[in-house]
């Protein structure tokens, strides 16, 4: 597919995780037709004359055959709404861009689902699968043959080690290591800085060892 084949975006949301993935895409000069946010946007210099829609509504005028949409809002640990404005669209029989930085590192040899997102300095090594929707935030590392399941969240600096696996919706926060061969069960969280050594379980979470400080 050549440059000009690829249709311009409509961005959900006008935040942070939005105005990462608008820098991105206008450095690969891509068309953004609008931005969808309730909230005023223009504080955002990367913005800056592009056109915002106020309501979800209103992505139906556009025919789905002659956009692509991209999801801007960010993942918060235990939310469902980055997901159900997914299924809301694709149920509409709109597709989601996936989108990759121009300096990422992504193996040839890796898998990237669709409307997966790659952001600055991220590493996705060979025999990767990264299943559809899923966020690989800035400057993580996901080692070789890791299985990261759908609409995961993989947090800046967080370091997949070799062969992990993760179903869907698993939260990775930031700085979080997880040692190989380990599982992460469907909707389970790592909190930021958290080395992983065991699997997680459905909905559990996992907290770093904190230093305790006291008086002698
Ligand atoms: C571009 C971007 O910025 S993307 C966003 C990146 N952000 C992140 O990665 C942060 C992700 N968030 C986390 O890791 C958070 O810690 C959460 C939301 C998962 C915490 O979840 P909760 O279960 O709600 O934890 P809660 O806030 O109730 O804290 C429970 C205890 O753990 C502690 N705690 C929570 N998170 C952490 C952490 N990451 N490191 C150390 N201690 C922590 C709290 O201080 C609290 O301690 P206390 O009981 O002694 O008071």
């Amino acid at each position: 597919m050549s440059d000009s084949d690829l249709l311009p975006i409509v961005i959900i949301g006008g935040g942070g995780h939005a105005a990462v993935i608008a820098d991105i895409l206008l450095r690969q000069n891509r068309t953004i037709l609008a931005v969808v946010s309730p909230d005023e946007i223009s504080h955002r210099k990367v913005f800056t004359g592009m056109n915002r829609l106020v309501s979800d509504d209103q992505i139906r005028q556009f025919d789905p055959e002659t956009v692509r949409l991209v999801n801007g809002i960010g993942m918060i640990p235990r939310s469902k709404f980055r997901q159900q404005v997914n299924d809301t669209y694709l149920a509409l029989d709109y597709e989601f861009e996936t989108v990759i930085a121009n300096e990422a590192i992504v193996s040839p040899y890796a898998e990237v689902g669709p409307g997966v997102q790659i952001f600055p300095g991220a590493i996705v090594q060979s025999g990767a699968v990264l299943g559809a929707h899923s966020i690989i935030n800035t400057s993580a590392v996901i080692e070789h043959d890791c299985q990261i399941g759908a609409y995961n969240h993989i947090a800046p600096r967080a370091t997949l080690c070799g062969r992990v696996r993760s179903e869907s919706a698993v939260y990775v926060g930031a700085g979080a290591t997880v040692i190989h061969n380990i599982s992460l069960a469907k909707n389970s969280i790592v909190t930021a800085g958290t080395t992983v050594v065991s699997s997680l379980d459905e909905l559990q979470i996992t907290y770093p060892a904190r230093a305790v400080t006291r008086s002698i």
